[in-house]
C-alpha cells in the first residue's frame, strides 16, 4: 500500500502540501516544510513589492479554526522566484503563488515569471479577500475570463488557480464552463470563506483589527464548503485540469475525504499553522490506517469515487 502521487508527471511521497500564507513567508519556514514529510509546497502570495500586510492582531486561532486578515504581507516577487529558482534542482515540485493588486501588475508579475527559469507550478491566486477595497478576482467572471485570456496569451509554464468558495450551483457551472476553455494544469479550491466574523463575548468585541474584525475563515468551519468545491468541479472540469482540495484539513480521514470528493493532492492551511510541520507524518500515518482499514492500495482506487444515494 502506498500513498505515492504523481503531479505533473512528478512522483511526490505523499499527497500532502502546505496552504499558501501558512508556513511560507520567509527561507527559513519554506525550508523548514521542504525539509518535512510534505510532499510538496507552495509559497506565500507574491505581489512584484514588499507588503507589510495588515495591522495586528490580523490572524487569530479560534476553537473551530482560524480567522485572518493578514492583507497580503509578503517579500516580493523576486524574493519568492529566487528562492524557487535556487532549489528547484533538489526539491520535487514547487508552487509559486502570485498575484498583482492590479490587472497590470497580475499581468506583469506572470510575464516576469514566464521570462525565467522556473520550472516549477505557478499557482495564481484569484480569490484573496483581505486587501482592503479589492474585492475577490474570481467572484467576477468576466474579469476573470479577461484575465485568463491575455495570461494564456503568454503564460507556457504550468498554471493553476487558488479558487475562493462558491455557494450556488450556478456558479459551479458558469465558472467551470469559463475554467475549462483554458490549458490549466489545476484549480485549488478553496481559500479562506472570506469576511467571517468572530467575537470575543468577555470583551464583546471582534478579535481581529482589519476590516471592523471581517477576516477569512479556515479550519473546522469551511471542510463541508471546500469539500463541496473539490466534488463540484471535479464533476465539470476536463479531466486534464487536475482539483487540489484546500479547507478544512486537520485529520487522515479530512484528508480521504478530500480525496475521495477528487482532489489529487491535499494542503493544510490552520491545522498546519498550529501544529506544525510535523502535521504532515501524522497525517500521512492516519490516511494509510484508513487505507489499511478499507483495502485500499493507493489512491486512486478511492480518488474521485464519492458514492451518491440512488
Ligand atoms: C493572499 C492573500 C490571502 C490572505 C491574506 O494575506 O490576508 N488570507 C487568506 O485567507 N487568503 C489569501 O489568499
Amino acid at each position: 500500500m502506498t500513498v505515492e502521487t504523481s503531479f505533473l508527471g512528478i512522483t511526490l511521497a505523499n499527497p500532502l502540501m502546505n496552504a499558501s500564507g501558512v508556513h511560507c513567508m520567509t527561507v527559513a519556514e519554506m525550508d523548514e516544510l521542504a525539509q518535512s514529510a510534505a510532499g510538496a509546497f507552495v509559497t506565500k502570495t507574491a505581489t512584484r513589492d514588499y507588503r507589510a500586510g495588515n495591522p495586528q492582531p490580523r490572524y487569530v486561532d479560534v476553537p473551530l479554526g482560524s480567522i485572518n486578515s493578514m492583507g497580503l504581507p509578503n517579500e516580493g516577487l523576486a524574493y519568492y522566484l529566487d528562492y524557487c529558482l535556487a532549489r528547484q534542482n533538489q526539491q520535487a515540485l514547487q508552487f509559486l503563488s502570485v498575484v498583482g493588486l492590479s490587472y497590470d501588475e497580475i499581468v506583469e508579475n506572470l510575464r516576469t515569471i514566464e521570462a525565467s527559469d522556473y520550472q516549477g507550478v505557478t499557482e495564481f491566486n484569484l480569490s484573496c479577500p483581505n486587501v482592503p477595497g479589492k474585492p475577490q478576482i474570481a467572484y467576477d467572471f468576466e474579469l476573470t475570463e479577461r484575465l485568463l485570456t491575455e495570461v494564456f496569451s503568454f503564460f507556457t509554464k504550468p498554471l493553476g488557480l487558488k479558487l475562493p468558495p462558491y455557494f450556488d450551483i450556478a456558479h459551479f457551472d458558469q465558472m467551470a464552463a469559463i475554467l475549462n476553455r483554458f490549458p490549466l494544469t489545476y484549480v485549488n479550491c478553496v481559500n479562506s470563506i472570506g469576511n467571517g466574523l468572530y467575537i470575543d463575548v468577555d470583551k464583546e468585541q471582534v478579535v481581529i483589527k482589519p476590516k471592523g474584525g471581517f477576516g477569512g475563515l479556515g479550519g473546522d468551519y469551511i471542510k463541508p464548503t471546500a469539500l463541496a468545491n473539490v466534488r463540484a468541479f471535479h464533476q465539470r472540469l476536463n479531466p486534464s485540469i487536475k482539483i487540489i482540495g484546500t479547507g478544512g484539513v486537520r485529520t487522515g480521514q479530512d484528508v480521504f475525504e478530500h480525496i475521495l470528493c477528487g482532489a489529487s493532492l491535499v494542503q493544510v492551511g490552520t491545522a498546519l499553522h498550529q501544529e506544525g510541520v510535523g502535521i504532515f507524518e501524522r497525517l500521512v500515518a492516519e490516511l494509510e490506517a484508513i487505507m489499511e482499514a478499507k483495502g485500499y492500495t493507493c489512491l486512486e482506487d478511492f480518488q474521485g469515487k464519492l458514492r451518491e444515494i440512488n
